[in-house]
């Protein structure tokens, strides 16, 4: 049966074109299928209850209630690593740029206009007012050693600087693409105390939120530099005023300007463009639409944020997919249903992910149609399964 996508931002359209044949891109359809949006806030969206997946073609989820997707049975998706590099450039850029006041003087420079023949005489007495200072052999502290961390971290040290980086959970793949001469901070103390440079690279999260604040900054060095390509609220922006006012912090590179911080000395706010070039947005576009395509038609899931990563290879016969409850006796459960129907199971999987599981039962033979809304009823029934689906 034909299947409807809605877009809630502008998507690349390689993404879209993932979406043939059986697909229909309808931006005003109440009951879609499924979601694909980049940052707009879906928080207080209601669900059509067809909603099956939302596809977030970039890395934050901050802007989806994802709880409220398991809850209702609603896989959540997103890209990991497909905007790294768009990020780790920006944030390279801004590091260098703001250690020689270059936004400052771009912008002074802007105000000779129209000075005529002064202007040359003008730049070189002015310019003094721009003295910079180099990164090489600077420390940079990096936090949060994900996708953009750790690319980030090696870059750094290229550029001649030392990296100290803490991640208390730091994942096998990053460990494997990093560079030995990144030093590893004990404790985000140690980082904050050793650091000319401190970059941020984790999600928000209800344990990140605030994470810079009065007691962070009082341990950091004189005149650092943060550079915030994450999240604005990772950052408490009356501490942020007062340190910036103190000179504690000597700048605030945020890719999240807020009113308040707008109003802040030494603040260079960027308009979001972290993951803002073409490559990043066709990207994060092409994996989003694909891991939506791959759930809809196998029931696969990759890359989930709220279910757990789930393969079999698909037959193209019957396939009884379950999102439930991570407890005991659900897959007994499940099959006992599906065989009283006198189904035969071919092959199956079953996953859980911090208190939710995914079962996938492929079935021997194609079931008849007529079957599969009373076997979805019936395991529907069971405590514990949120939501089923034959495919
Ligand atoms: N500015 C932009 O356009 C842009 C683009 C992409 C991502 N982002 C933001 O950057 C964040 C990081 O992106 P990523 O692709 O590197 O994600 P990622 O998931 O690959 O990495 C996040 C890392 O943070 C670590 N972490 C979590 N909590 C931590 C804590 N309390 N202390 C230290 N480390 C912690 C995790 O272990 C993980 O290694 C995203 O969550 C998003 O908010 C912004
Ligand atoms: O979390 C992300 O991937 C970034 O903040 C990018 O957001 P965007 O897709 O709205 O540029």
């Amino acid at each position: 049966m034909g299947k409807t996508i809605k877009t809630l931002n502008n998507i690349a359209q390689v993404g879209l074109d993932v979406f043939k044949d059986d697909y229909t891109i309808d931006n005003d359809s109440a009951n879609p299928d499924a979601i694909v949006l980049r940052s707009f806030n879906m928080h207080a969206e209601e669900f059509g209850s067809e909603l099956k997946a939302i596809g977030r073609a970039g890395v934050g989820v901050n802007n989806i209630p994802v709880d409220k997707c398991s809850e209702q049975g609603i896989v959540v998706f997103n890209t990991p690593g497909a905007n790294a590099n768009a990020v780790k450039e920006l944030v390279i850029t801004s590091l260098i740029a703001s250690s020689r006041n270059l936004f400052e003087g771009v912008q002074w420079a802007n105000t000779l206009k129209g000075k005529g023949d002064e202007v040359g005489k003008l730049v070189e007495a002015g310019k003094k007012q721009f003295v910079g200072k180099e990164i090489n052999r600077k420390t940079l502290g990096v936090i949060g050693l994900g996708a953009i961390g750790a690319l980030v971290s090696n870059d750094a040290l290229r550029l001649g600087m030392d990296v100290i980086a803490y991640d208390p959970f730091v994942s096998v793949n990053t460990a494997w693409s990093l560079s030995r001469n990144v030093q590893r901070a004990v404790s985000m103390e140690q980082l904050l105390a050793e650091s000319d440079y401190i970059s941020v690279h984790v999600p928000l999260t209800e344990e990140t939120k605030g994470l810079f604040n009065k007691d962070s900054f009082q341990n950091m060095k004189e005149d650092v530099y943060i550079l915030n390509f994450s999240r604005g609220e990772l950052v408490n922006e009356d501490d942020l005023a007062d340190a910036l006012e103190s000179g504690k912090v000597g700048k605030y590179i945020t890719d999240f300007p807020s009113d308040k911080v707008l109003n802040m000395d030494n603040v260079i706010p960027i308009p979001h463009l972290g993951a803002s070039t073409g490559e990043s947005e066709e990207n994060c576009a092409v994996m989003a639409a694909r891991q939506l395509k791959a759930f809809l038609e196998t029931g696969n899931i990759k890359n989930a944020v709220n279910f757990p990563n789930t393969f079999l290879p698909y037959s193209g016969k019957t396939r009884v997919t379950v999102l439930h409850e991570s407890i005991p006796n659900m897959v007994s459960q499940i099959t006992t249903a599906i065989s009283s129907y006198d189904l035969n199971i071919a092959d199956m999987v079953n996953r859980s992910h911090e208190g939710f599981a995914y079962t996938m039962i492929d079935i021997e033979d194609k079931i008849n149609g007529d079957v599969i809304p009373n076997l979805e009823e019936k395991i529907n029934l069971i405590q514990g399964v949120i939501r089923t689906r034959i495919i």
